[in-house]
């Protein structure tokens, strides 16, 4: 039975019959504390799986975030409830950007060429924190920029801490994450609106395919079930992410099994249709995309004792942040020319440990 603490008033209830991914839950107050235990775990958790629970409901001011969120879960709601020619205006992808709207269907989830079932709306972290020009935006992104900066703020320093402990727990020289991912610094960092209507009771699909996210730190707020990780090997089957109250979900991206040679993990997941009768409901998520600067190269961090050398033989492709991410986004889009499935991939082989 699930406890009354781990539901959400309102939301039917994820089911308790499903495979779910046995995620460590770290506590945000005892990482800001820099407890020993504490970030032994989150060791642990980046090493073996690349996604953890973070429990941010007891983390003093750090609480703040919640409410951040409560407020964009609404503002992203209503952003969603715009007329599709309107949203559709802010989207950017023919100018290679990823960020602003994208409409459900115009991605393929799979090599076979089938169609994502959801809609993103991408907030640029520069263009909000005014170190970017502004893109053209809806009144109702315009009118609460304040919220937004709020949560970036908040989600940033809690990619800026585990980035710290991750240094220390690497042997990294000091700051040597801290230093390619500045709040300040030219970066691809966005704010993602998702939303997934409820599919047909006999069409049920994936809607979002697998994949690795791309950067550094991505911080996920979800309430109901249909995120699902594969958890490395061969024969591994996909377990579902169950959403629980007063927690992110926290994972890393491709830069990190990049910066430590395979060293930490970023694993693959998906977003299929929620499980049990939460699947009549629509889905919304929010996350934070914490990514290397723009100019950092994606390539094996020197100085630290733990991450692995290259194997014999093995030359890095030459690639900074900004390209890799513009590959990974777009590359998946069926709307966007010269773009091809198998160039997309990242770090998914290594992710699976499986020989490339
Ligand atoms: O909606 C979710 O739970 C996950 C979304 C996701 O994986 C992504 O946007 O990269
Ligand atoms: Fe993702």
């Amino acid at each position: 039975m699930q406890k009354q603490e781990d539901t959400f008033p309102g939301i039917p209830l994820f089911p308790d019959d499903v495979p779910t991914a046995p995620l460590l839950r770290l506590s945000l107050k005892n990482l800001l504390a820099e407890d020993e235990g504490e970030i032994q775990k989150l060791s642990k958790a980046c090493e073996e799986i690349g996604f953890f629970y973070l429990d941010i409901s007891d983390a003093g001011e750090a609480t703040n975030i919640l409410e951040d969120a409560d407020k964009l879960f609404e503002i992203g709601a209503d952003l969603f409830e715009l007329p599709l020619e309107e949203k559709r205006k802010y989207d950017f992808s023919a100018q290679k950007s990823y960020f602003g709207y994208k409409a459900q269907g115009v991605g393929v989830v799979d090599r076979q060429g089938n169609l994502d079932r959801n809609e993103f709306y991408n907030v640029s972290k520069d263009d909000i924190m005014g170190i970017s020009q502004p893109l053209p935006a809806p009144d109702i992104l315009k009118s609460n920029r304040n919220s937004f900066e709020s949560f970036i703020k908040s989600s940033h320093s809690i990619v800026t801490l585990i980035l710290k402990l991750l240094n220390t727990s690497l042997g990294l020289p000091e700051s040597t994450l801290a230093k390619v991912h500045r709040l300040e610094g030219v970066s691809g960092d966005q704010v993602r609106f998702v939303k997934a209507p409820p599919q047909p009771v006999d069409d049920r699909r994936t809607a979002l395919g697998e994949h690795t996210d791309f950067g550094s730190v991505t911080v996920l707020f979800n309430r109901l079930g249909g995120l699902q990780v594969l958890p490395p090997g061969a024969d591994a089957e996909w377990q579902y992410v169950r959403p629980l109250p007063g927690h992110a979900i926290v994972n890393l991206g491709d830069a990190m099994v990049k910066f430590t040679n395979g060293l930490l993990r970023s694993n693959i997941h998906r977003v299929v249709s929620p499980p049990g009768q939460q699947a009549d409901s629509t889905r919304y998520s929010l996350v934070y995309f914490a990514r290397p600067e723009d100019d950092v190269p994606l390539r094996r961090l020197e100085g630290s004792s733990r991450i692995p050398e290259l194997e014999e033989g093995v030359v890095e492709e030459a690639i900074n942040s900004k390209d890799w991410i513009i590959r990974r986004a777009l590359g998946r889009r069926v709307d966007v020319p010269d773009i091809e499935y198998d160039k997309s991939v990242g770090t998914e082989m290594l992710s699976r440990r499986l020989k490339v």
